[in-house]
């Protein structure tokens, strides 16, 4: 468990993180969001001790970092900037670590198998592709066997073999109990892969809460149905106050109806379905809603009347 209490940084004038207060639970995937510039790296780094919060506090497993004996054996991270000295080979770079943080030498070799890399363990990272620097990135992490593990944007720059490799690696982690961490722009990839969602914007907390719920608060839901007697299910459907739109494929989309009722309307009036589903709104659309008024750097499209 990670937990967050009032989090302040500043740097000079600028306020990167305010009053931050979160937990992050074990057993599930927490995705951290955020608009450009709204304090993810900031906050991430404060929970590794990297940064010193201005106020307030971080507790790992109810300790501060600083007082943790061998913190790789409490908190893994993979952070987007990795450090790899260029003379090191795989294999030495995580002996380094492994000796620093008294952690076994056959943890190496067991880290090295479950990312896949035990075939270049003795070759140096500088040679190595995006993908195995991030899976080097992960045996790091995963060395001192954390029960808690933070991920900094992952999946940038993988490809689709490589991104759902640590997707399923993440839900495997937190299946195991662990406390799983993840920071990413990839909004599709983040729907797929957090059950319980942290959103920040200019440093401020913007929601806690879980994947469903958030999409389900800040989007909206409407219902797909389509008939061979479109206008007669017009009729219906405006009959009973619902504002059915003509949708391209000659079906509709009903804005705040549910499946049931508009199922039992039909039946009702004895037209035929040949389709009813819900049509979901995507995490991007609930995100781009709740953090509109916080994006920091906005480009304009022009059609807007800013010069006006
Ligand atoms: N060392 C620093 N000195 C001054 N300002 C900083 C420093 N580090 C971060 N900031 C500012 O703090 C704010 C938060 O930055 P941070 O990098 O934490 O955001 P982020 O959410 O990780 O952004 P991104 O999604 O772009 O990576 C930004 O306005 C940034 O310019």
């Amino acid at each position: 468990m990670i937990e967050l209490s009032d989090l302040t940084k500043r740097y000079g004038a600028k306020t990167a993180v305010e009053g931050l207060t979160f937990s992050v639970r074990p057993g599930v995937v927490t995705g951290f969001l955020g608009p450009n510039g709204a304090g993810k790296s900031t906050t991430m780094r404060m929970m590794l001790g990297l940064d010193h919060p201005t106020d307030g506090e971080v507790r790992i497993d109810g300790r501060r970092y600083a007082e943790l004996r061998d913190p790789l054996t409490f908190i893994g991270a993979l952070l987007e900037a990795r450090s790899v000295h260029p003379g090191r080979t795989a294999y030495h770079h995580l002996q380094c670590l492994a000796q620093s943080n008294g952690i076994p030498t056959r943890r190496i070799d067991e880290v090295l198998d479950l990312v896949g890399l035990t075939a270049v363990a003795r070759k140096r990272p500088k040679g190595f592709s995006l993908g195995m620097g991030q899976r080097l990135g992960i045996a790091s992490a995963m060395l001192g066997d954390p029960r808690i593990l933070m991920f900094d944007e992952p999946v940038n720059g993988l490809d689709p073999e490589g991104i759902h490799w640590i997707r399923n690696l993440m839900k495997r982690l937190a299946a195991e109990g662990r406390t799983v961490f993840v920071s990413s722009h990839l909004m599709s990839e983040m729907a797929l892969t957090a059950e319980h969602l942290v959103v920040i914007g200019r440093g401020r907390l913007l929601a806690d809460t879980s994947m469903a719920r958030f999409i389900e608060e800040n989007a909206r839901t409407s219902v797909r149905v389509r008939s061979p007697e479109p206008e007669r299910l017009r009729e219906a459907l405006e009959g009973a106050g619902l504002a059915p739109a003509r949708r391209p494929d000659g079906g509709f989309e009903v804005e705040g109806g549910d499946t049931a009722r508009v199922g039992e309307l039909a039946a009702e009036h004895r037209v035929t379905l040949h389709e009813l589903s819900v049509e979901r709104a995507s995490l991007e659309e609930a995100f781009m809603r709740l953090t509109h008024g916080t994006v920091e750097y906005q480009a304009h499209d022009g059609g807007d009347d800013e010069l006006g």
